[in-house]
């Protein structure tokens, strides 16, 4: 080595020596916060008794003590990524969680990366230092500084610099080409500027997210859901943070990346899980999901219910008091109408109803009896008697039922007749036979956002059951008070010295007592609540909502403060969106911004370009997004006849898991292919599985659909039969770019037929290798 050698590797250890001093500051102060959030946990836990509001703040406390101490354990890793130095010779340490030398005034030891004054660490540039002369990406191992990465923010660099103007290159790519694991990661330490931008931009009007695959809209709206969370944490820790995925995999894929962000007040759900008490576990096709997701299911269902307020052809008959009683036709009309002009919905528009016919009924009666010897008293008896009587309820209740939303859907569906006349106006034959199914049939996630709209239509007439659950709370909160008194009690646990934290842990789970009450967190109350709105709504892969679910959305969020991220050249769905502006505009005319991402992290430059013939093949102005690497692996094509599709698939699959040692292999296959022939090919494989629960992400192969796959990432992947997938619907051109847009590193393509013409410069440039 030459002598700048050796001095630059002398510098080079003092330096890392220098900042492992610092690290073990940081991670002293970290110890020490942990045990003094451990012991203000125990007080709390050990404080029983005393009056309710006590008891609530306990609870409360209880929570955040248990918060934070989550919170702390989920920074060890990469709590302290960066570093800062300033022109007045200033430095910045920066990481996930802000601390502070309480010795020092409070001055700063280590920045919160989501602090306005950490900003210029994800934003300053050569060309724009904003008063940054270095920034040093710090690589660590739990708590050992292995080495760093320094970029001079001078003009010599601003003349060399990426035109990508990436912050931290190396840092970056070495993160972006390291194995998938099946889980996403967070990006803290390599958010890039214009996904910073997108992070921190304000909370008001809805913002939409544009972004080709890879760009980061996934991980920039988790990491913009933490910022929004620490920033306006007054504001949104009452109503909490809604973020909606397309499906239960990629929430799982993403569940990971929030609690190590360290916040807990977010909602991670689909739309079809937004419906407390019901797991939309049924299977439709896109057809039937796309009819359900129209808007006019609006006139549908409204139809539905008006079917349900029935008058008798001519009257009914009961007898009451040992004498027939008549419904007329006629005062049942009338009754209706005035629930009706009520224009309450239809179980609170009831009661008025009921009233009516009770009170035409009472008449009836009392000129049975000579109306003229009655008084109010008698009359009033009457009345008492009528809606004390069986019968007459249930001849009420003939006309107008009380109903729910699952009853009436599911009447609706399995009604031939009631659907006839339900979808007369906005169905033809065919359609309106596509949507029967039979009683019972399980909840579809197309289904959610009808039983909601149900809901609105019904309304609740809830008082009972408020009733019951406060009933409940007050029972479980007796319990639990019941149990710490006994751990009070036992001089083990009183035992100061004694408690270490497996005593905290069993405490945590006592405190899991408290959970329907004032210790949940919005998240969790909001999960409980139809009817909850939410602070800030972000939801991704927003491209394949339905005009339904959107409905169900802007109700959740009525103040409009939303981030939706999507792109409209991945959509899948038949109901889905071609443009944002038509989606938006019935909520919030043109008071919507748009932002766009246009660098792709994930998919290497070889693969890209493949996927940009296809983008260009489709009715777009979008532009590809650019990629920020090379893979050095061109994507292989191999032709294989029909019939030999299975026996030959194993050993292309064998030879990608051999390329990508412990990383993840993906199999896209048409969904036709993979019901008939997934199970073979899943036999044929060691640890392959067919993807239908969310931890098969985990496995080394596995085996979807596009829609399965899509928002999801893997270190190879195969595009199996890309012609039937391109053919399949018609957003099948929109599948055949998501499934090439999804590898990180390799990408095969193995077709029986002709290649879709689209993909005529894979079979050019990478050529049919494999085999
Ligand atoms: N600034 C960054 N630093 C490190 N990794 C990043 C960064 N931005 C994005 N990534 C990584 O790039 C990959 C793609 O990100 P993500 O899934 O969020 O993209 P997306 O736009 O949602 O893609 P798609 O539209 O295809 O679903 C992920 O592995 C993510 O961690």
């Amino acid at each position: 080595m030459s002598d700048a050698g050796v001095d630059r590797e002398t510098v080079r250890t003092e330096e890392i020596a220098a900042e492992q001093r610092y690290l073990n500051v940081l991670y002293g102060k970290l110890d020490d916060l942990r045990a003094e959030t451990i012991q203000r946990l125990k007080d709390t836990l050990r404080d029983s008794g005393g009056p309710p509001q006590a008891r609530t703040e306990r609870d409360i406390s209880t929570r955040m003590y248990t918060d934070k101490l989550t919170q702390l354990s989920a920074v060890e890793h990469g709590m302290c990524f960066g570093r800062l130095d300033l022109d007045g010779g200033e430095t910045f340490h920066v990481g996930r969680i802000g601390l502070f030398d309480e010795d020092d005034e409070y001055e700063p030891l280590l920045l919160d990366w989501r602090a306005p004054a950490a900003r210029p660490f994800y934003l300053a540039t050569a060309a724009a230092r904003d008063g940054v002369q270095r920034r040093r990406h710090l690589k660590t191992s739990w708590r050992k500084v292995l080495d760093y990465e320094d970029e001079i923010l001078d003009l010599d660099a601003a003349e060399q610099g990426s035109d990508l103007g990436l912050a931290g290159e190396a840092t970056l790519l070495a993160r972006l080409d390291a194995r998938r694991t099946g889980q996403m990661q967070d990006i803290v330490s390599t958010i890039q500027a214009e996904q910073d931008r997108v992070i921190r931009a304000g909370m008001n009007g809805v913002l939409v997210v544009q972004g080709g695959p890879g760009t980061g809209k996934t991980a920039v709206a988790l990491h913009r859901a933490a910022y929004l969370l620490y920033t306006f944490r007054e504001q949104l820790s009452k109503r909490g943070v809604l973020v909606v995925g397309p499906n239960p995999t990629f929430l799982r894929y993403i569940g990971q990346v929030l609690p190590s962000l360290g916040e807990t007040g977010v909602l991670l759900s689909t739309v079809g899980g937004l419906y407390p008490g019901i797991t939309a576990t049924g299977t439709e096709s896109a057809q039937v999901a796309e009819i359900k997701g129209r808007l006019s299911m609006t006139d549908v269902l409204n139809a539905a219910v008006r079917d349900r307020q029935q008058v008798p052809r001519d009257h009914v008959e009961v007898t009451f008091d040992r004498e027939p009683l008549h419904l007329h036709r006629k005062d049942a009309t009338a009754a209706r109408t005035r629930a009706r002009r009520t224009r309450r919905p239809h179980n609170l528009a009831r009661r008025v109803f009921r009233e009516e016919m009770f009170r035409a009924l009472t008449m009836q009666v009392a000129d049975r009896l000579g109306r003229e010897l009655l008084d109010r008293r008698d009359l009033d008896e009457i009345n008492v008697e009528l809606r004390a009587d069986p019968e007459v309820a249930r001849a009420l209740d003939e006309l107008w039922p009380e109903l729910t939303p699952k009853l009436l859907l599911d009447e609706l569906l399995s009604s031939p007749e009631r659907l006839a006349t339900a979808t007369a106006k906005v169905l033809g034959d065919a359609e309106r036979d596509a949507l029967s199914r039979p009683a019972g049939t399980p909840w579809t996630p197309a289904d959610v956002p009808l039983l909601d709209e149900i809901a609105e239509l019904l309304g609740e007439d809830d008082a009972q059951e408020r009733a019951d659950r406060e009933r409940a709370e007050r029972e479980e909160l007796a319990y639990a008070q019941g149990v710490l008194h006994i751990m009070e009690q036992d001089e083990e646990i009183a035992d100061e010295e004694r408690l270490r934290v497996s005593d905290v842990l069993d405490a945590e789970l006592l405190a899991e007592r408290f959970r329907t009450r004032s210790d949940l967190t919005a998240a969790e109350r909001a999960a409980e609540d139809r009817t909850w709105t939410f602070g800030h709504v972000i939801v991704d892969e927003a491209q394949e909502l339905s005009e339904m679910a959107w409905r169900v959305l802007m109700r959740r969020c009525p103040s409009r403060s939303m981030t939706l991220v999507g792109d409209v050249a991945q959509t899948g769905a038949l109901g889905g969106t071609q443009s944002w502006d038509q989606v938006l505009s019935p909520y919030v005319q043109d008071r919507w911004k748009q932002v766009e991402l246009t660098i792709n992290y994930r998919t290497p430059a070889e693969i890209m370009d493949i996927a940009t013939d296809v983008l260009a093949a489709m009715d777009t102005d979008l532009q590809p997004p650019r990629s920020v690497r090379t893979s050095g692996h061109q994507p292989w094509t191999r032709r294989v006849p029909a019939d030999e599709l299975t026996t030959t698939l194993p050993g292309l699959i064998g030879d990608e898991l051999r390329e990508v040692g412990d990383g993840r292999v993906a199999v896209l296959l048409p969904p036709a292919l993979l019901s008939e022939s997934g199970q073979q090919l899943a036999e044929a494989l060691p640890d392959a599985v067919i993807g239908t629960r969310p931890d098969d992400l985990e496995s080394p192969t596995v085996l979807l659909t596009v829609d399965q796959a899509k928002g999801l990432e893997f270190d190879s992947v195969l595009v199996v039969e890309p012609e039937a997938m391109a053919e399949a619907s018609e957003r099948g051109i929109n599948d055949l770019y998501v499934a090439l847009t999804r590898a990180t590193q390799r990408l095969g393509i193995v077709h029986s037929g002709d290649l879709p013409a689209v993909l005529a410069r894979s079979a050019e440039n990478g050529g049919a290798v494999a085999g």
